[in-house]
């Protein structure tokens, strides 16, 4: 649709602040470059957008584009870019403050630093570049008219007051208020420099901007339209290219252009939803790990919407750790439980399998009457009066016993001189299987175990124990057999059963690997409850140092604990 002449900004530079493709910017850009504009400089805070807008324009006109990143809220920042366009195409004709934006907030949450961080945008930020424009490009280019050329200055000081509000977002409507006198104000004063300045006050715009905006707002701010509809970025356009020309607005000035008579009786924002802070804390949170510039680009509506501010952080990450604690402790406590039941049944299978359901510490594991162990034991004589032992047991159970017990197995001898039917040499001998899972013990040995006497007996014996080893236990252990070995042949013998009771069983620590990721279980389970709660009751930030403090003072305690016991 044509509506503009053509050509009608044949020979401006014009320079449009904020301007990623599908903004309102970008739309008075696309107007302005179609109509011969002879230069169009952009800047916004991302360069990314400002690129590929660029390029789009300068795809779809012969108008020469040139983008710089800038944040308008920066005067040095805008000072540079507006040096820069000058140089690049030697002037600046028009300027449209576009750049801006705010965060929907209640009045009653909102905090001065938010309030301000508005403000500068949306009012410091445009005098920023009206001032730095009008300095660097409006007023030299004015002196160098001819004095026909220039013509008289309006002296007046009108105030006015602003006739819209802003409910939701007071920041976004003072700052606007502001750009209202602004507007009028520069209009007076700078119309000597033959510098018009007008303002135009959208109503609510698709646009890349309320893309970010929750849906319900929008679908409000349909309904309380006159049109009962939201406007478009070209409509804006429309009214921004119109006011830009000198031909076509040549005698405006001063004015605030409302493209929406709304009336304020129901607003975009609801003021009775409490859980609108609520649904922030979720997104919120995640935008803050990736900065409002991830949030930004995002295709999220929600996710921008509750983007940018450290104040969010303050309020929303302690709802969504306690929550990750709360899920955590959840997991904890199901992982404890199914531990536990895990850990019970096997230990009821053990105590059933292997001792008829009594199993305590100080029980005793081998059969007394076991007729099937085999235990085989050779003495031989190693010609120096000295016999030398060799044990072997093998036993059924062993391989019977269930997999999950952590046994020490252990070869116990001891030998009698039995010409004095006391006990002339009494040692232990032990080779523990060490952590080894039992079920792989099917054989004991005791090699070579030289025995200092001439006329021997010999007692072995086996063991199991649980980790817990609780030793040896002498006084149940009856002689198996004795042999008398004679002093130069090698004899052996093998002797089945009658292998006594000797081991305690310690506290059986069946499955410790269970064990031990039941007990993490239920202290995760404290932990992370505790920190849940911290995070509701204190805050994530407090409760963050809070747990230094103790990690801090334990270990101090620890360090004087380990000094003080090295002293
Ligand atoms: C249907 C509704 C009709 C809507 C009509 C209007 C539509 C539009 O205007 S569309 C344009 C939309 N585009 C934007 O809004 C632009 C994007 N916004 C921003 O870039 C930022 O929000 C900002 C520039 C306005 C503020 O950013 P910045 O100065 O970087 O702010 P900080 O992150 O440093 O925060 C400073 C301070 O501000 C408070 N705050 C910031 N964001 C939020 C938030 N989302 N919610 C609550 N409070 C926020 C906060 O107090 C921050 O201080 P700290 O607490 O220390 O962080
Ligand atoms: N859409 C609507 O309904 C209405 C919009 N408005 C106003 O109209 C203007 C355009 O709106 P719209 O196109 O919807 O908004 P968008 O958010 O789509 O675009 C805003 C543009 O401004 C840039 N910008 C924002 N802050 C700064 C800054 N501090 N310095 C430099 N560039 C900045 C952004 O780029 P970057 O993020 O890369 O900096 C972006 O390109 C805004 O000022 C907006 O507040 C007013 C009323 C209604």
């Amino acid at each position: 649709m044509v509506l503009f002449k053509n050509q009608l900004y044949s020979g401006k530079v014009v320079l449009i602040t904020g301007c990623a493709w599908g903004s309102i910017g970008a739309a008075v850009a696309l107007q302005v470059c179609q109509l011969g504009a002879a230069g169009l400089a952009i800047c916004g805070r991302r360069e990314e957008p400002l690129k590929d807008a660029a390029l789009r324009l300068e795809n779809q006109s012969k108008t020469p584009v040139f983008y710089q990143s800038c944040d308008i809220r920066d005067p040095d920042a805008v000072e540079s870019f507006v040096a820069a366009v000058v140089a690049k195409f030697g002037r600046i004709d028009v300027l449209f403050n576009n750049a801006g934006g705010q965060f929907p907030v209640m009045a009653e949450n909102l905090n001065s630093k938010g309030f301000n961080a508005v403000i500068r945008n949306n009012l410091l930020g445009t005098w920023n570049m009206t001032s730095s424009v009008a300095r660097l490009a409006f007023i030299p280019q004015f002196e160098k008219l001819t004095e026909a050329e220039k013509k008289g200055a309006n002296e007046d000081d009108p105030t006015q007051s602003v006739p819209c509000c802003f409910p939701g977002m007071v920041h976004t409507g003072s700052a606007r208020a502001g750009v209202d006198n602004m507007t009028k104000t520069l209009a007076v004063e700078w119309a000597k420099y033959q510098i018009k300045v007008n303002a135009v006050a959208p109503g609510t715009i698709v646009s890349t901007g309320t893309q970010r905006y929750p849906k319900e707002m929008l679908d409000k701010s349909r309904r309380v339209a006159p049109l009962q509809r939201l406007g478009t970025c070209e409509e804006v356009a429309n009214i921004c290219t119109f006011l830009g020309s000198d031909e076509a607005a040549g005698f405006i000035t001063g004015q605030t252009f409302y493209m929406e008579a709304r009336v304020w009786q129901e607003t975009s924002l609801n003021f009775n939803r409490p859980s609108y802070k609520t649904e922030a804390c979720v997104c919120v949170c995640v935008c803050g790990l990736n900065g409002p510039t991830e949030c930004d680009r995002s295709d999220n509506p929600r996710l921008f919407f509750r983007s940018g501010g450290k104040q969010h952080h303050k309020m929303c990450m302690p709802k969504l750790f306690a929550a990750i604690f709360f899920a955590l402790a959840g997991i904890c406590v199901a992982g404890a439980i199914i531990g536990c039941v895990v850990l019970k049944k096997e230990i009821d299978s053990i105590s059933r399998y292997d001792l008829n359901g009594t199993l305590a510490i100080g029980d005793y594991i081998l059969d007394a009457n076991s007729t099937t162990s085999n235990l085989t034991v050779t003495l031989r004589n190693n010609g120096n009066n000295n016999n030398i032992v060799n044990a072997r047991y093998d036993s059924p159970r062993n391989s019977d016993l269930r997999k999950f017990i952590y046994v020490d197995m252990c070869f116990s001898g001891r030998v009698f001189d039995r010409d004095n039917s006391s006990i002339k040499i009494f040692t232990t001998v032990t080779k523990p299987y060490n952590g080894t899972i039992i079920q792989k013990i099917t054989q004991q040995y005791v090699d070579n175990y030289v025995v200092n006497t001439t006329n021997p007996c010999v007692q072995i014996a086996t063991c199991y124990s649980a980790t817990t080893y609780f030793g040896f236990q002498e006084s149940n252990t009856t002689a198996p057999s004795s042999f008398t070995v004679a002093t130069n042949t090698t004899e052996s013998t093998s002797i089945k059963g009658n292998i006594k009771n000797v081991c305690n069983v310690g506290i059986l620590y069946t499955y410790p690997g269970i064990a031990i990721i039941a007990f993490a279980c239920v202290a995760g389970a404290i932990i992370f409850l505790s920190f849940a709660l911290a995070c509701v009751l204190i805050g994530f930030i407090r409760m963050v140092m809070l747990g230094l403090l103790a990690v801090l003072l334990i270990g101090a305690a620890i360090a004087f604990a380990v000094l003080y016991h090295k002293i």
